[in-house]
C-alpha cells in the first residue's frame, strides 16, 4: 500500500485575475484527507477567489491538479457537484421554517432520500426541537447551523467555507467548531477561512496568504517555528503605550499591544535585546514568549509590505 497521503485538494500554480487586479498569484495547496485546514489573510488577500476556484464556481486563468479527483481546470460540473459551499453572506429563506429551508434545499439539489437526509440533518445540529421556527426569527448563532446543514445536506466529502462564524457570540463560535471537527472525525475534509486566531489555532494546519500568495503553511507550530521570530512580552504601567517608540528601534520588527500586554517580536536575538534592555527595568515586567500565531502574521504583513518598498 501506498503511503503517500489521499489528497482532496491538490493543486498548483493557480491563478485569477480581475482586470489588473492580479488576485491569485501562483496559489498551490495540498489537502488530506480529513484534515482541517484554516485559510488566513488580511482582507483582499484572495481567500474568496481561491475558495471559489477550488469549488468549481471561477474558472482559474491558469494552473493545474484536482480537486476530490477531478481536473480543477476541466471539471467544474463534477466538482460543484461533490463540494459543500458555504458562502460569507448565505441566504436562507427568512419566510421558511428550519424544515422546509432544508427540503427546498434538498429539491433544488435533486437529492434521494429527502426525508432521511432533512431528519439526519436536523438531528445533527440539535435543530430537531425547531424545526417548525421560521428561518427569520433564528439567531445568528442558529441561522449559522442551518446555513452548515443545508451546505452538507448532500453529504459532500470536501466542505469549503467561508468565514462562516463572522459576527457570531464564542459559544455558538465554539459549537460550529465542535461541529465542524465531528464532520472531519467521520472523514469530511474541511477548508475554511477565517479572521479569528481562536479558529486558526482549532485548523490542523493553516495557510496565510496575502495579495494571492501563501507566506505561511503548516500546523499552527510549524507556521510559528518557521517564523524564526523573538518574542518577549512587557507587563506595567504604560507598557502598551511604548510601542510606537520600540518599533522604531533597531532590531525590533515588531511591537504590538494586546491589552495592556506589549508584545515585542524580531528575528535578532542580539539587536532585539539591545533595543529592549533600556526598557527592562521596573515598574514594567519582561519575559520571553512563544510568539502566538497572531505576532507571525503582523510579521509576515510588515515583511511584505518592506519588500513593495524596496520594490518601488
Ligand atoms: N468579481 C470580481 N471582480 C473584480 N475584483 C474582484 C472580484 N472578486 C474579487 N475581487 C478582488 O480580488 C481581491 C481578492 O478578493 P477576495 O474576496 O478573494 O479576498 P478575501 O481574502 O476573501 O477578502 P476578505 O477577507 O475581505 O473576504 C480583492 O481586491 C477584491 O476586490
Amino acid at each position: 500500500m501506498s503511503d503517500a497521503p489521499d489528497l482532496v485538494i491538490d493543486v498548483r500554480g493557480l491563478n485569477k485575475s480581475f482586470g489588473a487586479l492580479h488576485a491569485v498569484k501562483d496559489f498551490g495547496i495540498q489537502v488530506a484527507r480529513g484534515r482541517i485546514c484554516g485559510f488566513l489573510g488580511p482582507n483582499g488577500a484572495g481567500k474568496t477567489t481561491t475558495l471559489r476556484m477550488l469549488c468549481g464556481l471561477l474558472t482559474p486563468d491558469s494552473g493545474e491538479g484536482s480537486v476530490l479527483g477531478f481536473d480543477v481546470m476541466k471539471q467544474a460540473r463534477e466538482i460543484k457537484q461533490r463540494v459543500g459551499y458555504m458562502t460569507q453572506k448565505f441566504s436562507l429563506y427568512e419566510d421558511l421554517t428550519i424544515e422546509q429551508n432544508l427540503t427546498f434545499a434538498a429539491r433544488v439539489h435533486d437529492l434521494d432520500r429527502r426525508k432521511e437526509r432533512v431528519q439526519a440533518a436536523l438531528e445533527r445540529l440539535g435543530l430537531v426541537e425547531r424545526r417548525a421556527q421560521l428561518a427569520g426569527n433564528l439567531s445568528g448563532g442558529w441561522k449559522q447551523r442551518l446555513a452548515l446543514a443545508v451546505a452538507t445536506l448532500h453529504e459532500p466529502d470536501l466542505l469549503l467555507l467561508d468565514e462562516p462564524t463572522a459576527g457570531v457570540d464564542p459559544e455558538a463560535r465554539r459549537t460550529f467548531w465542535d461541529e465542524i471537527h465531528a464532520m472531519s472525525a467521520e472523514g469530511m475534509t474541511v477548508l475554511v477561512s477565517t479572521h479569528y486566531m481562536d479558529e486558526a489555532e482549532r485548523c490542523h494546519e493553516i495557510a496565510y496568504i496575502v495579495g494571492g500568495r501563501t507566506l505561511a503553511r503548516g500546523t499552527a507550530d510549524e507556521v510559528v517555528d518557521a517564523s524564526g521570530l523573538i518574542t518577549f512580552h512587557a507587563e506595567g504601567p504604560g507598557a502598551d503605550r511604548l510601542a510606537a517608540e520600540l518599533r522604531t528601534k533597531p532590531g525590533v520588527e515588531m511591537a504590538a499591544p494586546f491589552g495592556t500586554v506589549l508584545h515585542v517580536s524580531g528575528r535578532d536575538r542580539t539587536a532585539l535585546e539591545a533595543a529592549i534592555a533600556p526598557y527592562r527595568k521596573p515598574p514594567l515586567e519582561w519575559e520571553e514568549t512563544r510568539p502566538t500565531l497572531e505576532d507571525v502574521f503582523i510579521q509576515l504583513i510588515h515583511d511584505l509590505e518592506a519588500e513593495k518598498r524596496r520594490a518601488a
